[in-house]
């Protein structure tokens, strides 16, 4: 913002307008121009005025007609009014339509603008101060800036996340646990056009059954025993932005149906209430189950399935993520490093092997904690072997303990080898006695 604030002080009453003239200018940081008709102040709206002061009887139009025609082209400036007649009825008018402020003339008027103007000085600095903030939120979430990684599975979670940002269509992630679905989530929302609307968070799994329904749609005062006052649900909360809900799977199917019907309606009723409010809510699921399954198993309504399937984005766990061990690896400890005015560290080639050959139950989230307790453990420069601890209760050991399909531990097998052999094909290929081809297939029907 420039430090100089610019008012225009729209008076037909000459002496007047040079006595508030005089008054403001005593402020070397104001720039004040006094403007004797409703047209002369229009006319000169192209110097973007950072508030006017109006009289409300002009000789060329009333001053709500003046405040009118300011809005078709400076919707935001504030604007105060001052009248020579005390009429509360139009007072109460015009700050209905608006106004920022009302003050009768009088002999308090110059110090009440005085002070008014100061308010709304701090006002716009606080805006001002918003506007680059948020422009810095959204640079942080920028989806590059935000979800590090470069390979080609996370290449193109980044193209779909694209796709989902520039529209409004639900989202369905799918992924374990700590592969980024709340991260990715909020850079959807952070990348849309509702950026500047708030993204509100709810884990499914983390509210008790016979809350869910208040915590989501809200309740009157009196709905339910406990029911002291009203309060606002998820649903409401998110409304023009998004609403995230997280383990969708796990909610209980009383509350599937009542979820549908809002989704439907796309309104919703508080519990107790009889009032409806219009939702233009975005949502965006995710969960670790596979839902198609959960509906075979009769344990997901099909309907709600097809409601929130959307665009469906699925993350794939850290250990096919190839390179990304290593890139996130390092990302992780310069950002440890840094935050800990820490001297930056390396990891050594022993480290490197051990982190690139662990299969990551726990995903980015475990990486990010092995990494952070190496940087502390490690006393010199560079990060040894010894350093690396991994979680006691994600050993490899549990590796049958996973109870996946046949096809996907022949993935991740594939991908651990992968990626302790350094993508090499060919030494994979005869450590695991299959042909190079079969690995060939896999990446290109992208299953690795
Ligand atoms: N690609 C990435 N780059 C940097 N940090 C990441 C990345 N993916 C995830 N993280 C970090 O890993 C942690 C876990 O991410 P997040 O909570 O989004 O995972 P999640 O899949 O929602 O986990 P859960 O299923 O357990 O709720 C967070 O600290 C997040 O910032």
């Amino acid at each position: 913002m420039n430090n100089k604030l610019t008012i225009f002080i729209v008076e037909d009453d000459e002496w007047y307008g040079q006595i508030l003239h005089y008054h403001l200018s005593m402020n070397p940081d104001y720039d004040v121009k006094v403007f004797m008709t409703g047209k002369e102040c229009l006319d000169n709206l192209y110097q973007r005025p950072d508030l006017i002061t109006i009289d409300f009887s002009l000789p060329d139009m009333s001053g709500d007609k003046l405040f009118k025609e300011i809005r078709v082209t400076a919707p935001y400036v504030p604007v105060i009014v001052i009248s020579a007649q005390e009429k509360i009825a139009t007072a109460v008018e015009l700050l209905k339509m608006g106004i920022s402020d009302y003050f009768i003339k009088d002999d308090n008027t110059k110090e009440l603008l005085w002070n008014a103007i100061i308010k709304i000085r701090e006002n716009i600095s606080l805006k001002e101060e918003i506007r680059v903030l948020r422009a810095q939120l959204v640079d942080k979430y920028d989806f590059t800036n935000l979800i590090k990684g470069n390979s080609p599975a996370i290449l193109k979670i980044f193209a779909l996340m694209e796709k989902a940002a520039k529209t409004v269509i639900n989202v369905s992630i799918t992924g374990e646990t700590g592969t980024g679905k709340e991260l990715v989530a909020k850079a959807i929302h952070m990348n849309s056009d509702r950026r500047e609307k708030p993204f509100v968070a709810i884990n499914m799994a983390a509210i008790p059954t016979e809350l869910m329904e208040s915590e989501l749609f809200g309740h009157e005062k009196g709905a339910f025993t406990g029911a002291i006052g009203r309060k606002t649900g998820k649903f409401e909360e998110a409304n023009h932005g998004t609403l995230f809900l997280d383990e969708i799977g796990e909610l209980d199917m009383a509350v599937q149906s009542k979820l549908l019907r809002v989704l439907q309606e796309r309104t919703l009723q508080r519990v107790g209430g009889s009032e409806k409010i219009i939702l233009d809510v975005r949502i965006i699921v995710a969960t670790h189950k596979d839902l198609a399954e959960e509906v075979a198993k009769g344990k997901f309504r099909e309907d709600l399935y097809y409601r929130v399937i959307g665009l469906p984005i699925a993350l794939p766990p850290l250990r096919s993520r190839g390179g990304d061990i290593m890139f996130l690896s390092k990302f992780f400890l310069d950002q440890f490093c840094k935050e800990n005015k820490m001297p930056s560290k390396s990891i050594s080639a022993g480290a490197r092997q051990k982190l690139s050959s662990y299969s990551y139950p726990g995903n980015i989230r475990e990486l990010k904690t092995i990494i952070e307790l190496a940087a502390i453990m490690c006393d010199g420069p560079e990060i040894k072997e010894t350093d690396i601890t991994f979680l006691p209760t994600v050993k490899n050991g549990d590796f049958l303990a996973q109870e996946k399909t046949l096809k996907e531990y022949t993935q991740q097998i594939i991908q651990y080898y992968l990626n302790k052999y350094d993508e090499n094909i060919a030494i994979v290929a005869r450590k695991l006695d299959i042909g190079k081809s079969t690995i060939y297939k896999m990446i290109q029907q992208q299953e690795l």
